[in-house]
């Protein structure tokens, strides 16, 4: 007899945090998380614990190696937690799903044989939409990231902040309840990396999808950023919660040398080597 496929997620009985938003969404419950090398396990991830709301954008930042990626990675159901509950929407979040879509830094993330139309389609056409209908999804997302132009190439024909684009895209056009970015402009230049992200910041607000965004600049958690997710050195606890006003995106501006001080002064607590753009702050 066939045995029915275990569910993707599973319900998590409804535990009252205290403290706790009636808008939450995402709930990282004192995750651990660590990986087994030469039969021994190390932990990356601690204890960390924090609450997302419905349609925030929360930026997690921390020295190198820390955990973030970790954390991502186990959020989008890629990895197992060695301890604690990740819930989406209540359910466990034990599997990747359609709930989560993942944007990395990589510029390789799309199908070097699929046009720029194609690679956002065939991901709605693989969840059940009509060819039609997802060719008009992916068109609409492509517009919103100024990509009408290129629909007709392939990723050896784009620029990397195109390739990025095209990512980005091809996450929002899936209509997921969380986007997962993982650096996602890393590795572009500066004035690219610029430009996408105030990009990123309208489609976000156009469409009011929660974000998770992981990055290395405290520029970007501030000028990104709700509120921003501070982590130790590994293993890693949550060091702070900082709160991003309006005020303090204004780069520049009082509040945001203020956000940007005390956010520097949090990365450089345990005295290690910080990120390159934490140093570069410092100098
Ligand atoms: N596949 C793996 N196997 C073993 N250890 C790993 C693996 N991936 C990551 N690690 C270790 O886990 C820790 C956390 O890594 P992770 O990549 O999550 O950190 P990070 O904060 O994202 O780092 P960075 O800021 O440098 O990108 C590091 O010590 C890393 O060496």
């Amino acid at each position: 007899m066939v045995q029915p496929s275990p569910p993707r997620t599973e319900p998590e009985r409804s535990v009252p945090h205290p403290g706790e938003r009636p808008d939450t969404l995402l709930r990282v419950s004192h995750a651990s998380i660590g990986y087994r090398v030469n039969g021994a396990f190390t932990r990356a991830v601690a204890d960390v614990s924090f609450d997302v709301a419905a349609g925030e954008t929360i930026m997690l930042i921390g020295p190198s190696g820390c955990g973030k990626s970790t954390l991502l990675k186990t959020i989008a159901g890629f990895l197992d937690l060695a301890d604690g509950t990740i819930t989406v929407a209540g359910r466990r979040t034990l599997a990747p799903g359609p709930d989560r879509a993942v944007v990395f830094q990589e510029f390789d993330q799309l199908f070097p044989w699929r046009d720029v139309l194609d690679n956002v389609a065939y991901p709605l056409r693989r969840n059940g939409r009509t060819k039609a209908e997802a060719e008009q999804q992916a068109r609409r997302y492509l517009e919103m990231m100024g990509l009408s132009r290129a629909l007709d190439r392939h990723p050896h024909q784009l620029s990397g902040g195109m390739k990025q684009r095209v990512a980005i895209a091809r996450a929002f056009a899936l209509e997921p309840v969380m986007l997962l970015m993982d650096e996602p402009f890393g590795a572009l230049d500066a004035l690219t990396r610029a430009r996408l992200q105030a990009e990123l910041n309208a489609i976000a607000k156009r469409t009011g999808v929660t974000i998770l965004f992981v990055t290395h600049s405290i520029e970007e958690a501030i000028v990104l950023g709700d509120r921003v997710v501070v982590l130790t050195d590994p293993p890693s606890v949550v060091r702070e919660v900082v709160t991003i006003t309006e005020e303090a995106k204004v780069v520049g501006s009082e509040q945001y040398r203020s956000v940007r001080t005390h956010l520097g002064s949090l990365l450089h607590r345990d005295g290690k080597e910080a990120d390159e753009d934490v140093a570069e702050f410092t100098d």
